[in-house]
């Protein structure tokens, strides 16, 4: 039986991803869509500008899309994936989690509160029981899970696979692909021929959200993990794609080899939209690019090259698809845990 699924948002540059994620999905039908009120009322096709590299699809392209309302959602639906801008996002969520929906939102907004999951399933997916923690201080029959930032996504998977050798500080740098920002986000005239080295509250969101998902849970508190966490954000004239340098300083012996090894090891999940492998290992220096590598494990894998000794502890760079593993599909994906979880 397929779950009815709705998208917030829909008309959006990662609603749009969405639509293109869930439109084949097996256990998801896209049953509604919405947006703001300027496009509510109108057929999808016309509300929104279509910029993702495959077509419309027919079942979508007629749907009206409606408001941003609890009571414009039908009641069949059970899920919403939510990609509203934060300040919408804060504003409307909580309302249709009182209503009785289950929200995957990729949304910023209270991702670090500490009755709300924040889940990367690879990574944590045991933190999604924080749900009973939730619907008690709550009083909801909904609930609302959230995924991370972008570029926390890039590389705390790599972090988690090498957890076992105990981490002590991380320095990242991002190089972060356009896209991130949105269509309208860096205009041409800004970003051709140059690198702006800064991305307002990006560095705060790595530097804690990281902490949170490497956090562990008893059953009643999430307690933050102790790695310091230090970031630096530059956005760069790449379309998708998120590359970063990494810097980890771990108390065991912590070799480029052994890194390798728990890299590669590092499992994946029984999801569809969970890549085998999870984290793909270059040998190459030259490796992982963003144009070249981005879509590994359909835009859902995490890749990984360089790695080496330095003055710093380990260095090696990882990348990963902004808008599908940082964004849609990293929505998608906490969608799989929840029905998997028995929370649909
Ligand atoms: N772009 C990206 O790659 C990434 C974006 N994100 C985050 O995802 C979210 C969405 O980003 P993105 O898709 O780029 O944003 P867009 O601006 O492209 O889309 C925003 C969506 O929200 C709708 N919306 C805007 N205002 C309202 C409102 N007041 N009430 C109801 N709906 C509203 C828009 O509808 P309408 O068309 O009618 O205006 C549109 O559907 C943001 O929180 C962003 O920070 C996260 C990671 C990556
Ligand atoms: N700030 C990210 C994208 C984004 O919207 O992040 P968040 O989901 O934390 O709002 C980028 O520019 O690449």
């Amino acid at each position: 039986m397929t779950v009815r699924a709705g998208i917030l948002g829909a008309t959006g540059a990662v609603g749009q991803r969405l639509i293109q994620l869930l439109e084949p999905h097996p256990d998801f039908e896209i049953a509604t869509l919405t947006a703001s009120d300027s496009s509510a009322g109108k057929p999808y096709r016309e509300a929104a500008k279509w910029r993702v590299d495959t077509p419309i699809p027919d079942t979508v392209a007629d749907a009206t899309v409606t408001e941003t309302d609890p009571d414009a959602v039908p009641d069949d639906v059970d899920l919403l994936f939510s990609s509203l801008p934060s300040s919408v996002g804060a504003a409307v969520e909580p309302g249709f989690c009182e209503a009785g929906y289950v929200v995957s939102s990729n949304s910023s907004n209270a991702r670090m509160a500490d009755d709300v999951p924040l889940i990367i399933p690879e990574v944590n997916a045991d933190h999604l029981d924080l749900l009973e923690v939730q619907r008690d201080d709550r009083g909801w029959d909904g609930a609302l899970v959230k995924n991370p930032n972008c570029s926390t996504i890039t590389f705390v998977p790599t972090l988690a696979a090498l957890a076992e050798f105990d981490l002590e500080r991380v320095h990242v740098a991002t190089l972060q692909a356009v896209s991130g920002a949105g269509y309208d986000g860096v205009t041409s005239m800004e970003i051709i021929d140059n690198a702006i080295p800064h991305i307002g509250s990006e560095e705060e969101k790595l530097e804690t959200e990281s902490k949170k998902l490497l956090g562990t849970f008893d059953g009643a508190e999430l307690d933050l993990h102790g790695v310091d966490v230090s970031a630096s954000c530059n956005r760069i004239p790449t379309l998708d794609g998120h590359l970063e340098n990494v810097w980890v300083e771990a108390s065991d012996d912590l070799t480029p080899e052994a890194a390798a090894e728990a890299l590669e090891a590092y499992p994946s999940l029984d999801l569809p939209s969970s890549p085998e492998p999870l984290i793909h290992v270059f040998e190459d220096f030259e490796r992982p690019q963003p144009r070249l590598d981005r879509t590994l494990g359909e835009g859902m894998a995490i890749s990984v090259g360089g790695l080496q000794e330095s003055t710093f502890g380990l260095q090696y760079n990882c990348l990963a698809h902004n808008t599908i593993r940082g964004a849609a599909g990293a929505s998608v994906l906490n969608g799989e845990l929840l029905l998997k979880n028995g929370y649909l």
